[in-house]
């Protein structure tokens, strides 16, 4: 494995795995590991009973029990990846059993601290992130069998039944239909294009991807809103936990941090990078901060694709119209995403929102709180449609309208 910090876009050609991705599945961990050693039982057996767990009030007393096991058994990074998975699912059902009323303030040591360890050798924050709960969270029902929806399950899921499942597993397949897009932008990646105009024409391989957004069906609008959407949330911007959580062990203050939000997906903010894309300041570092959410490697990426020159300004120079189209079909397929992205919040958030403030929640007011914000903790629908906006503004040729 090479030294990322000296990579040059040919090498980046050369060299995925230096940034853990996939040749096949781009972000996506292929194969996730689905079970852990014996010494870790206690952990998988509570995590995959959470959603009872949590309905018959029984986690939170369960975890307090649990003895504090040592994360040094855990061999390679995939076992790291499904303790993370399995140790975030029950910080979240941990912290939010009781709904919005009775939040823990304390972690407890024993699933405090090897989080904590588990969390520093992947170099990731100890909470639920989309690194967990989308892109490590899957398994084929038949092995031999497709990466499909009918042939995919999740490994820990939250109440909310197949919404729960169809959240993450829809999300999961927008990640793979990414990956083609991720794989062109090594050809297109700013330093190469410099001295191989030709590749750059691959670019338009970006844009089948976002034809497979397709998010009705499997996730139910008013159970995502008052029953899942709690788990997700972190402890930064909450007015649930104004002061964060505490966790035993490991310091004597609480800390803040956000929760898990598609926002923390690597492969949206490579497109950006990659395209050129500049948001608003707010908005910028924002989604700057959801890179804190990422692998290492996920974000050197992102971080690698910016540093160089921009690929916008490669194009104009060139003064060739067919790049230019091919520059505008990328960006005009992102800018559709936003706009899909935007109905569905409205869909899975704002309207279910109004209605419960209209009614009276039916699910006791669980998410009040959270109404008109995201669980990343964004003012949601003034900042997607600004990111929206300035992605429209990349495009070279600007059309009235866009849908
Ligand atoms: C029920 C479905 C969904 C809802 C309700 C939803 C909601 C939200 C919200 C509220 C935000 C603002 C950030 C925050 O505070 O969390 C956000 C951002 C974002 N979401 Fe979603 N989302 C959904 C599905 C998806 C899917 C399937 C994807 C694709 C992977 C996605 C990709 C993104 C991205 C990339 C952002 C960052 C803003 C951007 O770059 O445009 N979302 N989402």
């Amino acid at each position: 494995m090479g030294n990322i910090e000296s990579y040059t876009g040919a090498a980046l050609v050369t060299d995925l795995d230096c940034f853990n991705l996939s040749e096949r599945s781009g972000f996506v961990l292929e194969q996730p590991e689905i079970d852990l050693p014996e010494y870790y039982r206690v952990w998988m057996d509570l995590a995959s009973n959470i959603t009872p767990l949590i309905q018959s009030h029984q986690l939170r007393v369960l975890v307090d029990q649990m003895p504090v096991l040592s994360p040094y058994n855990l061999k390679g990074h995939r076992e790291l990846r499904l303790a993370h998975l399995a140790l975030g699912f029950l910080t979240m059902g941990y912290v939010w059993q009781e709904g919005q009323h009775l939040p823990a303030k304390t972690l407890p040591k024993s699933l405090a601290l090897p989080y904590s360890l588990v969390s520093q050798r992947l170099g990731l924050p100890p909470i639920l992130t989309y690194a967990d709960s989308v892109l490590a969270n899957w398994r084929l029902k038949d092995p031999t069998g497709a990466m499909e929806i009918g042939n995919l399950e999740t490994l820990f899921s939250f109440p909310g039944g197949e919404s729960c499942q169809g959240f993450f597993l829809v999300s999961l397949l927008v990640e793979k239909a990414a990956s083609a897009g991720i794989k062109a932008s090594r050809y297109v990646c700013p330093y190469l294009c410099i001295t191989h105009t030709s590749n750059v024409c691959l670019s338009c391989h970006v844009h089948p991807v976002f034809l497979h957004v397709l998010f009705s069906g499997h996730v139910d609008p008013t159970s995502f809103h008052g029953i899942l959407r709690i788990f997700f949330s972190g402890w930064r911007d909450n007015p649930m936990l104004p002061d964060g959580l505490l966790y035993e062990g490991v310091g004597v203050k609480p800390i803040m941090l956000s929760g898990g939000s598609a926002a923390q997906s690597p492969s949206i903010q490579c497109f950006d990078a990659l395209l050129g894309i500049c948001h608003e300041d707010h908005a910028a570092s924002f989604l700057r901060r959801m890179r804190e959410y990422m692998l290492p490697s996920h974000r050197q990426l992102i971080e690698t694709l910016s540093s160089g020159s921009p690929l916008r300004d490669f194009v104009l120079s060139c003064s060739r119209p067919s790049l230019c189209i091919n520059y505008d079909s990328c960006v005009s397929a992102l800018v559709n995403l936003r706009s899909y992205h935007l109905s569905v919040v409205a869909r899975y958030i704002t309207i279910p929102g109004h209605r419960a403030r209209a009614m009276g929640c039916p699910f006791n007011g669980v998410c009040s709180a959270l109404d008109d914000t995201g669980t990343g903790g964004s003012n949601t629908l003034p900042f997607l449609k600004s990111i929206r906006d300035s992605t429209r503004r990349a495009l070279i040729a600007q059309p009235r309208h866009i849908t």
